[in-house]
């Protein structure tokens, strides 16, 4: 696992180290690809794009279920559904590594204590930012949200386009994708399932 450096005196922006074997992998990459790794603009590149993809995988240094750690016991009595939708998100798949793009409805039934509002789009991002297969992604969210919240229920819904299927292969922009997680109530009562998403706009 990389580790990210804090800013020092060698290292003003606080920017990672990239080892030797990994800007040589990236040079490779380049030189496969047809164009000079040595010519004046790709000479940072490297450097550039080894950072870039510790920031993609930034989930792999953290345990998403950490942001869902301070509960909420006042809640006046709230037992109905808590919904944040259109939470925009990046991940990149697993097979080609190509950006994934899209947004995510996150719901629960809270049971006697509820979450700060934010910390479900972080412990979507804690997922995302890993190489992921859509599906996972949805079961990864709505499993983390189950095991820490001991909620009657949770819905996750992800809706996402993926650039191997639009800038590459395939080549079908606007094509979304939408998966799908329902546990407890939602997954057990038609009422709550329909009424979860038609709230989320489905
Ligand atoms: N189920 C699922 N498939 C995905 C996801 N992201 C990408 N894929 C698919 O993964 C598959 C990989 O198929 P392969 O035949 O091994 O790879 P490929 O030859 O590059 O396939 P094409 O993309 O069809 O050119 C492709 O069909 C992709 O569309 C995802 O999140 N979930
Ligand atoms: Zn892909």
């Amino acid at each position: 696992m990389s580790s990210l450096v804090g800013p020092d005196e060698d290292n003003p922006l606080g920017k990672p180290d990239v080892p030797d074997d990994v800007q040589e992998a990236i040079r490779t990459l380049i030189r496969w690809a047809g164009d000079d790794p040595t010519r004046e603009g790709l000479q940072d590149t490297p450097k550039r794009v080894a950072r870039a993809w510790l920031e993609y995988c930034q989930g792999y240094q953290q345990d998403p279920s950490i942001h869902l750690s301070r509960i909420f016991e006042e809640v006046g009595g709230y037992d109905e559904v808590v919904l944040l939708k259109d939470i925009p998100f990046q991940s990149h798949c697993e097979h080609h590594m190509a950006p994934i793009i899209g947004k995510a409805a996150i719901a629960y039934l809270p049971r006697d204590h509820v979450v700060g509002i934010s910390k479900l789009a972080r412990v979507l991002h804690g997922f995302a930012r890993r190489l992921q297969i859509q599906e996972r992604l949805t079961a990864e969210v709505a499993q983390c949200i189950w095991d820490n919240l001991q909620p009657h229920g949770v819905a996750v819904v992800i809706e996402a386009s993926h650039a191997c299927m639009t800038a590459r292969g395939v080549r079908t922009p606007g094509v979304g994708m939408i998966t799908s997680r329902m546990m407890g109530t939602f997954l057990e009562d038609d009422r709550s399932r329909k009424e979860v998403l038609s709230l989320m706009g489905y």
